[in-house]
């Protein structure tokens, strides 16, 4: 968080508007331009973070980015002007091809890497029979749909270090929400939705 905040100040040391060095005040909430008066605030970008399930497995994917086996949940900025439903909506069919059924919010988290996200967490569903995926090369390297089994045991053993050896799948870290979204499902799919 400290470190978010002080990457902040260091990308906001000039006014878009005036090119003048704008100036941190004492509490290091914000920054303002003496010549245009225009304060800066930090901001964070919102981040919508979807476990889809179809009610007996659920969806991972990977990006090439990712380190060797890790599969998560879909990810996506949120564009400006859309609702968190909408943005649901839009990620999961760009990146997969499938509609949302339902969706129901989970969590939210401060993600620090590489700026400030706002991760807002949710579980979805989509239509049994509508379940075929197709993958978004540009945005992922792998898609599939994983079994209650294989999820579960791959949260029991989540160790990336033998998981990389062995080549089978593992899971984000605890400090990501994507991993307690993922908890969460083993745990309790979810069952009370609100409509998408
Ligand atoms: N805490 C967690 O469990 C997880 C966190 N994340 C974070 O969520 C964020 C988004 O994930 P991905 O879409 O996979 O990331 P990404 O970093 O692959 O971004 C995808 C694209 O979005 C665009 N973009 C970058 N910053 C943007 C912004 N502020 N507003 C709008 N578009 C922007 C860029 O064109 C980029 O190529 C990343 O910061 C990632 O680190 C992703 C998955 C899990």
């Amino acid at each position: 968080m400290a470190q978010a905040l002080l990457r902040w100040h260091d990308a906001h040391q000039f006014c878009s508007r005036s090119g003048q060095p704008t100036k941190k005040n004492m509490a290091g909430s914000k920054r303002v331009c003496p010549s245009s008066k225009i304060i800066y605030y930090p901001q964070m970008a919102p981040v919508v973070i979807t476990l889809v399930s179809d009610g007996t497995r659920c969806l991972l994917a990977r990006q090439s980015s990712f380190p060797k086996g890790m599969y998560s949940a879909l990810a996506g900025f949120c564009d400006i002007g859309e609702s968190l439903e909408e943005a649901v909506r839009r990620e999961v069919a760009e990146e997969v091809g499938l509609e949302v059924e339902r969706l129901q919010y989970s969590a939210s988290q401060h993600w620090p890497f590489p700026n400030s996200s706002l991760m807002i967490a949710c579980h979805a569903t989509v239509q049994p029979g509508q379940t075929e995926i197709q993958v978004n090369l540009k945005e992922l390297e792998a898609a599939g749909w994983f079994s209650h089994d294989e999820v579960a045991t791959a949260l029991r053993k989540n160790n990336p270090y033998t998981q990389q050896q062995y080549g089978t799948f593992w899971l984000p870290p605890k400090l990501a929400i994507a991993h307690q979204l993922i908890k969460e499902w083993v745990e309790k799919p979810p069952c009370s939705t609100l409509p998408a």
